[in-house]
């Protein structure tokens, strides 16, 4: 027999609702004080959407008479939204653990490049990997992402600079959307570095006239789903007219801009990103006040990615003065093979450490406003009423546990549930 409802998660010590007025992101004040409410429950509906939340009692006695495919007794517990990965670099073969060693002798991450590693390294063997690999070892990151809380992440190709790889891999993306629990936004990187022999200009013009177009036919005919265009924007790199170029080709198909700009130079990405109406910018390491002007003004999200600048030890991103100047700020893991991250508590951990965010901050950043970055606010990034039922439950009754302790999300994450179904069950968590 079908039940009414596909689950309740009742009498939880606290359920972390982020907001609860259909807030597509938070700021200032927003950001420091997330919404919690003290003994709640939650229930998702057998079209795995989010139906009630609320009071335990007063869930009781509204669903007194409801049948549901699962009860989950939280007590003890904590629900928070699914966490939010703003800016990952999944896809890829070829690791370079050789390359953190150099990196820790003093070499910066542009001598790496210059030398020939770095992207280019990972390109190189991107581009003679075969596409089953690449879903294999893509299915295993994002495993181990959904098991640290990650519900929701945004992919990049990018590591192909040339037509046949950069399909590649978004098919590659596309076919873990289809097949997995998680929820994926797929982003096309194809300018992520100027693919070796050639100039800034020639790469641009490739990416303008042989891989937008071929973009454009596939997105058209259904054969893959791609939701938003990146550049990196730096000194050596993509220039900030070659940037604008492509970003405004990529807008003109109708993909979302969501870059990456001022990591290791001030290079004025976040004025272009708020002229050109970017949703998300990410790195800004560099980034000056008048950019950080712009991108209040502008609502662009800031995805700020605190394993770089651990890994990297650049300057940290100026994330007070985004929160004070009243920017939209997001995390994100930045998982790549120079920063080999899958863990959005550590992400949170390193930016209220380094970063100066308080926890609720963090918290914000790396949901409702990660939610913001990628266009999927109004249906992620919260516990509100007709949002998914993305959760995840803490075996500790104060949601903070999932920051405080570091790198113990293992240790504390009870389940990861997707629209309704539980997608993890940690039953080796033993509790404070
Ligand atoms: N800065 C550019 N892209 C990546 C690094 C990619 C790589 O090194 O493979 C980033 O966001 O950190
Ligand atoms: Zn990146």
């Amino acid at each position: 027999m079908s039940q009414d409802f596909l689950l309740l998660v009742k009498n939880a010590k606290q359920l972390v609702l982020i907001c609860d007025g259909g807030e597509t992101f938070l700021t200032k004040h927003g950001m420091k004080n997330v919404r919690v409410m003290e003994n709640g429950s939650v229930v998702v509906g057998r079209d795995g959407l989010i139906k009630a939340v609320g009071p335990s009692e007063t869930i009781k006695a509204q669903y007194s008479h409801a049948s549901f495919q699962k009860e989950i007794d939280a007590t003890g517990m904590c629900v928070l939204p699914g966490l939010v990965d703003a800016h990952t670099h999944p896809v890829w073969a070829g690791d370079r653990v050789h390359e953190f060693a150099m990196k820790l002798a003093g070499a910066s991450y542009m001598d790496v490049h210059r030398a020939g590693g770095g992207i280019h390294f990972t390109v190189e063997h991107t581009q003679a990997a075969n596409a089953s690999d690449l879903l294999a070892s893509l299915r295993g990151r994002l495993d181990r992402m959904l098991r640290a809380g990650t519900t929701l992440v945004e992919c990049k190709s990018g590591y192909g600079l040339e037509l046949q790889t950069e399909l590649k891999m978004l098919r590659v993306i596309e076919e873990a959307r289809k097949s997995l629990d998680v929820n994926i936004s797929a982003t096309y990187c194809g300018a992520h570095a100027v693919p070796r022999g050639k100039t800034v200009a020639e790469a641009t013009d490739d990416i303008l006239q042989v891989q937008l177009p071929r973009l454009k036919e596939e997105m058209s005919a259904g054969t893959l789903r791609v939701d938003n265009i990146d550049v990196f924007c730096e000194r050596g790199v993509f220039d900030l007219d070659a940037t604008r170029s492509i970003l405004q080709a990529g807008k003109d198909l109708g993909l979302k801009i969501n870059f990456h700009g001022d990591e290791l130079h001030p290079m004025n990405s976040a004025q272009l990103g708020a002229e050109l109406g970017a949703l998300a910018i990410s790195h800004l390491e560099e980034v000056t006040d008048e950019g950080i002007a712009a991108m209040a003004t502008a609502q662009t999200a800031a995805v700020l990615l605190p394993t770089t600048a651990y890994i990297l030890r650049l300057p940290q991103p100026r994330a007070r003065d985004m929160i004070d100047a009243g920017v939209i700020v997001a995390l994100g893991s930045d998982f790549n093979p120079n920063a080999y991250c899958c863990s959005m508590p550590i992400v949170m951990h390193l930016a209220c450490v380094n970063m100066r965010m308080s926890m609720p901050e963090a918290l914000a950043a790396a949901t409702i406003n990660a939610a913001y970055a990628l266009g999927r606010s109004h249906t992620h990034g919260s516990l509100e009423v007709g949002k998914h039922g993305d959760l995840v439950l803490l075996n500790a009754p104060r949601w903070e546990h999932l920051i405080y302790q570091v790198g113990g999300h293992q240790e504390v994450i009870r389940y990861v549930i997707i629209k309704g179904n539980v997608v993890y069950d940690n039953d080796r968590t033993v509790g404070l």
